[in-house]
């Protein structure tokens, strides 16, 4: 008899497994996108480094907008450094991005003026430091920009390129084997033979996954419930991943393979085998060889919840990077009963509305785990802890947001 155990249990286990570190390599900015920054990086000036005007117009005295005239008498444009100085009585015409010349300010923008010759007279008067982009206004020197664990995108790339970083330390990408078994089930583009067989999605499904998780992908398809054959894939698989996912073949039927195969041919040690989860019940987690392998069950909608509710954690971990799984709050439409004793991962439809996220059923389909079409459109998981009690309408919920999965 196996001995399931709880959620909670079956992630702390995980979570403590032994990953080996991430391989880091330097990359070019734009090649970095999407990889998990490797150190933190740390500003070495203040940007601007001198105050620096916002606006185009005439860099004054404050208090000079008290006299009927002020005389014009330099030009300052951006990128070059000007001699003159602001005094009493005098301006310097001054551009969006030039330095703010000595002894100035404020910047009186040329909306603001009225120019005689070389003298303006204010129409509208401005605040102290008007248009004036304060020394470290952007990030100052010594302030941590980006974290380490941080997946870069693009406000990465813009603010490491005002710090003149061409290449940065990124965690090399953990690769992932994905293989689904079952005789009954077919290939894309594999000729049907029976009445039987189905076409696999659950291959598929897992691989699209790992990759928007930003692992690298090895594709084994579709294996028959044959022990040789499993063995020969997951030895395959442990020798060119980081990571294994097969799905099918772990519950109690007399071809579910995987487990044996597992457990007796490979030897790998089983962190568990059995979690008081809906859907997801079956899964294996074991280690061999300093690699994790994730037997998911052979149902649609159970692999792929039980894929994002393990396999993506472990991704996120051996790339260093800070992401968690998108858990919020939303406040949900209609009443709904605990059903059992287990955590329960429900698809619903959400939708963020006046501040809130709020999520109601409309549409979804009841009947087993195979149903994977609930995921499309706006989904997210409702998840009842195993200890929850009955949810009213108008609760506050977790939920799983699956479009923001990453
Ligand atoms: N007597 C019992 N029967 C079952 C139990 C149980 O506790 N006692 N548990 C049920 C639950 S819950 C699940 S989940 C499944 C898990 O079984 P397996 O992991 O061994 O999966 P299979 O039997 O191979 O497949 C289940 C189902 O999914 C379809 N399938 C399989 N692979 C794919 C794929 N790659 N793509 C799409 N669909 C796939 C398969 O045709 C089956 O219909 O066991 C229950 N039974
Ligand atoms: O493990 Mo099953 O996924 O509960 O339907």
């Amino acid at each position: 008899m196996r001995e399931f155990i709880s959620y909670d249990k079956s992630l702390e286990i995980l979570n403590n497994i032994k990953l080996s570190k991430p391989t880091i390599q330097k990359e070019f900015l734009i090649n970095a996108i999407g990889k998990v920054i490797a150190s933190d990086i740390i500003a070495d000036h203040n940007s601007p480094e001198f105050p620096t005007s916002g606006m185009d117009g005439y860099a004054i005295k404050h208090e000079d907008q008290a006299l009927k005239t002020i005389k014009i008498i330099d030009k300052n444009p951006a990128g070059t450094v000007v001699e003159s100085k602001v005094e009493t009585g005098v301006c310097i015409k001054t551009f969006t991005g030039s330095l703010m010349p000595e002894g100035s300010d404020t910047l009186i923008p040329i909306e603001n003026v009225e120019v005689n010759g070389d003298e303006i007279t204010i129409t509208k008067e401005v605040p102290f430091g008007f248009a004036t982009r304060a020394i470290g206004e952007n990030y100052a020197k010594d302030e941590v920009l980006i974290k380490k664990g941080t997946v870069v995108g693009f406000a990465e790339v813009g603010v490491l390129a005002s710090l003149n970083i061409a290449q940065i330390p990124v965690a090399v990408n953990p690769t992932v084997a994905i293989a689904s078994t079952g005789s009954e089930i077919l290939d894309l583009g594999e000729m049907q033979t029976n009445d039987a067989q189905i076409r696999s999605s659950n291959h598929l499904t897992i691989e699209a996954l790992c990759k928007e998780a930003g692992a690298s992908t090895v594709q084994l398809g579709i294996v028959k419930d044959d022990i040789d054959s499993i063995t020969e894939m997951l030895e395959t698989a442990l020798s060119k991943s980081d990571i294994v996912v097969t799905t099918g073949g772990v519950s109690v039927g007399d071809y579910d393979f995987v487990q044996d195969v597992i457990k007796d041919k490979l030897q790998a040690e089983v962190l568990f085998h059995g979690v008081t989860i809906k859907p997801g019940m079956h899964l294996l987690a074991a280690v061999k060889d300093g690699k994790t392998i994730i037997a998911l069950p052979g149902f649609a909608y159970s692999s792929t919840v039980c894929a994002i509710l393990y396999v993506l954690p472990l991704i996120y971990k051996l790339r260093g990077s800070n992401e968690k799984l998108p858990i919020v709050k939303a406040k949900i439409q209609q009443d709904f009963p605990r059903k059992m004793p287990k955590t329960v991962f429900t698809a619903c439809n959400v939708e963020y509305i006046n501040g809130e996220y709020t999520i109601n059923f409309d549409g979804k389909k009841k009947g087993t785990s195979a149903i994977l079409t609930n995921m499309l459109e706006s989904p997210a998981l409702l998840i009842q802890k195993e200890d929850s009690e009955d949810i009213k309408k108008g609760d506050l919920v977790d939920i799983l947001l699956l479009n923001e999965l990453k």
